[in-house]
């Protein structure tokens, strides 16, 4: 689904580049979170895969096709993002014209169009704002109307940034419904989160990014919730000791 080869970038007026030969494989319908300190890259690399920034070098193929060769409408079908800031993807006065808006360009219109648009703001909770603008709702039912304008085209790769932010559980339960959905759909998702909970429950697999590049790749639980293995027990263990004296706080050795 999505395979990232020696991936290179630099901001324009930094001393050096922030991803620096990065690799990177995701399968279909996997679930990856990917990790890392603040300023790590996180949501550079996010906004690369997403085709709205180009590498300095490397590639990114999405299904197959370089993302950086592709125009905004044919990457539209391929992918669909989600912002930490829900205001930098709302263009429309009203929540259905938001959603419309993504149906449209699919050349859905009439009955279906209104059809679709009807269950979109029902699986969303926006029912009773459907006629709102966008910008004078609440954080999580904006948020939600982000959501929502990706839950009408409903594409195979989602990327999201910091998802479960702005959230009370209320529209957190509906977010995750949604998610629940795609997760029946085969849809991909990478998505950044400082959530470790979030995490653990959804995403069985994280990714580190630190220094340009990915530092760890595995499973989340361990990765989050279990301290690395000091070097000097897993070399006591490889050579077949037992290093009974250097018992380590959650390991069996
Ligand atoms: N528009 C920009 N122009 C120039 N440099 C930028 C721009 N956006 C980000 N950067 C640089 O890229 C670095 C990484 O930023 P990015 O937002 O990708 O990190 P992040 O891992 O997502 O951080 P956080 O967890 O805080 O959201 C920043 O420290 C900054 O120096």
């Amino acid at each position: 689904m999505l395979s990232i080869k020696k991936l290179d970038y630099q901001w324009v007026g930094a001393e050096k580049p922030l991803i620096n030969g990065l690799n990177l494989t995701i399968e279909t319908g996997e679930w990856v979170a990917l990790i890392g300190d603040n300023g790590a890259g996180k949501s550079t690399l996010l906004r690369l895969i997403a085709g709205l920034l180009k590498p300095t070098g490397g590639h990114i193929m999405v299904q197959g096709r370089d993302i950086a060769t592709l125009k905004a409408a044919q990457r539209a079908p391929l992918l669909g993002v989600l912002f930490q800031e829900a205001e930098r993807q709302i263009f429309r006065h009203r929540v259905r014209d938001e959603i419309a808006f993504g149906l449209r360009l699919q050349g859905v219109r009439g009955d279906l169009l209104q059809q679709h648009i009807a269950q979109t703001l029902t699986l969303c909770g926006l029912s009773d704002v459907a006629d709102a603008h966008p910008l004078d709702l609440h954080a999580g039912q904006r948020r939600m109307v982000a959501v929502a304008s990706l839950a009408c085209v409903a594409p195979p790769l989602l990327l999201l940034d910091e998802p479960s932010r702005d959230f009370d559980s209320y529209w957190l339960g509906i977010f995750i419904n949604w998610l629940e959905i795609c997760r029946a759909q085969g849809t991909t998702v990478l998505a950044i989160s400082h959530d470790y909970s979030f995490v653990k429950k959804y995403f069985p697999r994280a990714i580190r990014l630190a220094d340009g590049v990915i530092t760890e790749d595995g499973n989340s639980n361990r990765m989050l919730f279990m301290p690395a293995i000091p070097k000097k027990i897993r070399v006591a263990c490889k050579r077949g000791q037992h290093p009974s004296n250097l018992k380590y706080e959650g390991y069996n050795v």
